[in-house]
């Protein structure tokens, strides 16, 4: 069998909130097999964002270890975990963060062209990914010029540019309206599982969170 593409063992963190020790997470345990969707669920501030940051390896101070496509990535240095970071995940916020200058082909290209891949495959790519959101239309609108729904989608085809194992995505529709939120996570969904990656995706709505394959919840700083 192959290796999960996360593994979190005895996943621990804490935050110090004037002098007040809160003890976030306190030994999360969590597999993720390749190509699997896990929604994850747990009310405001029970350490969703803080999760996703860890198995990102964007943050330090974690206890426990995070094991990603079997490497070891709390125990290697910073550059190590930026290089595990950028071959294996593609990530997806509640805004979309996309660059404001670029309009949305630029915006899906670029993460390509730092991967090293040609600018024709690269612009090919992002065609094909944004012609399968919807927007073949919209690729030379710049952020601004986009829908919130739109901006959103473009987010989506970025995380997805580089083919990555894993996409990691904060609350990816949580700043749309209901019916454009179904409309773009039906969107996302297709296209992750079309690609085969796996998915890690925070959320406080139950709702789409049974779209997915399996749902985790955070409940006093473990999985239930
Ligand atoms: N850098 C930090 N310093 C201090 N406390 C922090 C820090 N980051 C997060 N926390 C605390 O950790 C707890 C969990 O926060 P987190 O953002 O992970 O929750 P969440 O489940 O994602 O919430 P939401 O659904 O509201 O986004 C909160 O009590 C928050 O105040």
């Amino acid at each position: 069998m192959s290796d999960p593409v996360v593994k979190l063992s005895g996943l621990t963190r804490s935050f110090e909130q004037g002098g007040v020790r809160i003890d976030v997470l306190r030994g999360v345990n969590l597999a993720i097999q390749p190509g699997e969707i896990v929604a994850l669920l747990g009310p405001s501030g029970s350490g969703k964002s803080t999760m996703l940051q860890a198995v990102g390896l964007l943050e330090g101070g974690f206890g426990g270890t995070i094991e990603i496509d079997g490497t070891d990535a709390s125990a290697l240095p910073s550059d190590g975990r930026t290089e595990l970071r950028r071959t294996h995940m593609g990530f997806v916020y509640q805004f979309h963060h996309l660059l404001p200058d670029f309009n949305a082909e630029e915006n899906v290209i670029l993460p390509q062209l730092v991967r090293g891949v040609d600018r024709g495959e690269a612009e090919e790519r992002a065609r094909e990914l944004l012609s399968s959101l919807g927007l073949s239309g919209r690729l030379n609108h710049r952020p601004s010029q986009l829908s919130g729904g739109e901006q959103q989608r473009v987010a989506v085809a970025r995380a997805l540019a580089n083919s990555p194992q894993l996409v990691l995505a904060d609350e990816p529709t949580g700043n749309l309206d209901e019916a454009t939120a179904d409309k773009v996570l039906d969107q996302f969904l297709a296209l992750v599982r079309g690609e085969g990656s796996a998915a890690l995706v925070a959320t406080h709505n139950e709702r789409l969170a049974s779209q997915m394959d399996r749902v985790v919840r955070l409940h006093e700083g473990t999985l239930d």
